[in-house]
């Protein structure tokens, strides 16, 4: 079964004004202008899999901002990976204080099956939030899919790339949240970016450069989202 985009969302969708598209070092280039065009010139479906979009990067890179659009957009069911640290990892970042290895295992665990339930209980697909930092950390919710019941489940990753004094800004400006700008280094330190090899090896992960405006960086987004998620149609 298909569903089309327009059916999920009554905005049109409007590819006339993109910003230029990033390059990345690390991985591909987030779209190409052929794959626009093909596009605004087909009618799109989103394919029957089940989804789960990990939106990763470190604190203020703009995780919910932009988690919240996909899921809204693709009608996605969303999960906030920060509601689901239990409360001694809260603490532990409120007093300033770095999460190690043993802090996130069972955290990541959780949203991992966090989605599967999601899909379990119907849902076409769901937009997590989770800082991912480090590849094995990746490869953990890469795990979902083999309990996921639908084989060909789609997990893909949208890593959101902001150097640190984007990120500092943007934190220091969020209103009543416990992680603070003096953690921004250490989510730094901890950072592995999803490097060529993981890019070009598991083709599961968009990198976004997020140093635009919202809308861009949302455009941006659904832009690359849109190509794991939608088959062109033949008609
Ligand atoms: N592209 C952007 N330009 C300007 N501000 C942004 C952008 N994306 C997010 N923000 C703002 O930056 C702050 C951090 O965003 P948020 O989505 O909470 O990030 P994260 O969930 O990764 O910590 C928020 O106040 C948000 O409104
Ligand atoms: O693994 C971690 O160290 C945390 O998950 C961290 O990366 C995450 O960013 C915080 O939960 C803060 O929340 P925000 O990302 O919403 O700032």
């Amino acid at each position: 079964m298909m569903q089309t985009v327009e059916q999920l969302q009554p905005k049109p969708i409007k590819y006339a004004s993109l910003p230029t598209p990033p390059t990345s070092n690390t991985g591909s280039p987030s779209n190409t202008s052929s794959t626009l065009n093909a596009m605004k010139a087909t009618k799109i479906s989103i394919s029957h899999h089940h989804h789960i979009l990990i939106v990763t990067g470190p604190a203020g890179c703009g995780k919910s901002t932009v988690a919240r659009y996909l899921a809204d957009r693709y009608g996605f069911d969303y999960i906030e990976g920060d509601e689901f640290h239990p409360q001694a990892n809260i603490d532990k970042m409120a007093a300033g204080i770095p999460l190690d290895d043993i802090d996130r295992w069972d955290w990541l665990i959780l949203l991992r099956d966090e989605a599967l339930n999601a899909l379990k209980n119907g849902s076409k697909g769901v937009v997590v939030t989770c800082s991912a930092l480090k590849k094995k950390y990746r490869d953990v919710i890469r795990t979902a899919r083999l309990y996921d019941e639908d084989p060909n489940a789609n997990i893909h990753f949208v890593y959101l790339r902001a150097d640190k004094q984007t990120l500092l800004a943007r934190v220091r400006a969020r209103q009543g949240h416990y992680m603070k700008d003096a953690m921004v280094e250490s989510q730094f330190a901890a950072l592995e970016e999803p490097d060529e090899t993981e890019c070009k090896q598991l083709k599961d992960v968009e990198i976004i450069d997020v140093k635009g405006s919202l809308e861009d960086v949302q455009e941006l987004a659904h832009i690359a989202v849109d190509k794991v998620l939608i088959i062109p149609s033949a008609r």
